[in-house]
């Protein structure tokens, strides 16, 4: 159950959004948002989830940052809430890498999403779904709105802004725009823009939704048809782009899926594995959102507007880690090295992390992820 907390009320000294349980999901309605296409976005609601206690200073705040699928259940249990095991569990509690009984941790459903900020299967002022009137929006869009989310909370600096993929993307967009609010990022597994293969993975995985019968044009929603079908060729295109070729071979080869003979129209393990993924994330997401996101880090672009990218990671004086998966095929580590070299306060140098699961690392790699957290957490404390 989510809680909806008035923003009038957090000017008062003892804010209700401070009261809420640690990882309880509370809604904020944030007014309108002017978009980088030039249109306004009106009645944005801005879903999140919070942990550890806010200082008095209100100085001890991290922000996490998710990727395409992921949402703000960032650390806990699977429950009827939230269908995914947090998705750095284990990384953020008390005691752990980022430890609540020290920081604030706050995570919020992007932009866009389908986990109760505003996307395009919510209503508009009116009640109807966004559906196909959604516009198209930008990371710096779905920045902008957690920015004004955290003015909502009564909140100005940041310790810490962090996030891999979609989630790296944010932060440092975070960094570049909002220099005087970050005092420390990890940016993991993303790049400066998007790549020529990712334009064309992203481009054809949304091709696979809207060539769906059930698209409808974008607007399905409350017709009892979803483009579902579309989603899941998605998330298996995906899915692979996610993945190190060479540990796909090594755990499925061209072996047959278990009492299936392909011969005979049964099909391969890999075959298998990948509906197994495209099935879980068709119980848990929005086509529509995932169009929207998609698309989002197909606009993704650091130099948009700031002269181009040199000068907008040269501008950027937050201390900041920079990390990539040495086996990541989508978000390979000249992309990172690219950012590391650019940025005005990169920490280290670029950080290497070695991992046979390819972009996904950035998930299944704990032991990495958790020293790369205490870094930049650490950077946040001076
Ligand atoms: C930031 C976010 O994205 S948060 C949201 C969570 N992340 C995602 O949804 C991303 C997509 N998922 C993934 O990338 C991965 O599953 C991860 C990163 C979550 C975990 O990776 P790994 O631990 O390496 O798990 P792996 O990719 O091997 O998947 C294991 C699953 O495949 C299933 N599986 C393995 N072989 C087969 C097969 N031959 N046929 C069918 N299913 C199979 C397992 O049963 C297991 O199922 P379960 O997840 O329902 O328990
Ligand atoms: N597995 C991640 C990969 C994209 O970063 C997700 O689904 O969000």
């Amino acid at each position: 159950m989510s809680v909806s907390i008035d923003p009038q009320a957090t000017t008062t000294h003892q804010p209700p959004w401070e009261r809420v349980p640690d990882g309880q999901m509370i809604r904020m309605r944030l007014g309108s948002l002017s978009l980088d296409n030039g249109q306004q976005l009106d009645d944005v609601t801005l879903a999140f989830q919070r942990w550890g206690a806010l200082s008095p200073a209100r100085d001890n705040v991290i922000l996490t940052l998710h990727a395409l699928t992921g949402d703000s259940h960032v650390t806990g249990a699977r429950s009827d809430e939230h269908p995914s095991p947090g998705w750095w569990d284990g990384l953020i509690g008390p005691g752990a890498a980022i430890d609540t009984d020290e920081w604030c941790v706050i995570s919020a459903n992007v932009l866009g999403g389908c986990r109760g900020s505003t996307g395009p299967s919510s209503p508009d002022s009116q009640g109807r779904p966004w559906g196909s009137r959604f516009p198209n929006i930008t990371v710096l869009d779905q920045v902008r709105a957690e920015a004004a989310l955290l003015d909502s909370l009564g909140i100005q600096g940041i310790g810490a802004v962090l996030g891999g993929s979609m989630g790296g993307a944010r932060a440092l967009e975070w960094a570049i725009e909002y220099p005087d609010r970050v005092r420390s990022a990890l940016v993991l597994a993303v790049g400066a823009r998007a790549t020529a293969d990712q334009i064309g993975t992203q481009t054809t995985q949304i091709a696979a939704i809207t060539s769906d019968p059930d698209w409808q044009g974008g607007d399905y929603h409350g017709t009892g048809r979803s483009p579902i079908a579309g989603l899941g060729i998605a998330r298996r295109i995906a899915h692979l782009t996610y993945r190190f070729e060479g540990e796909l071979d090594e755990r499925f080869a061209n072996r047959p899926q278990e009492q299936e003979n392909p011969l005979l129209g049964g099909r391969y393990a890999i075959q298998s594995y990948l509906e197994h993924q495209a099935d879980k994330l068709i119980e848990r997401f929005d086509p529509g959102s995932y169009v929207v996101l998609s698309n989002v880090l197909n606009h993704h672009d650091v130099g948009r507007n700031r002269g181009g990218i040199a000068a907008a990671l040269s501008s950027c004086t937050v201390p900041t880690i920079v990390a990539g998966i040495d086996s990541d095929r989508l978000y390979p580590l000249r992309l990172q090295a690219e950012i590391a070299e650019g940025l005005g306060n990169c920490v280290g140098g670029l950080q290497v992390v070695r991992s046979d699961k390819g972009h996904d690392g950035f998930l299944t790699e704990f032991d990495a992820i958790a020293d790369l957290l205490k870094r930049t957490v650490e950077l946040a404390r001076r």
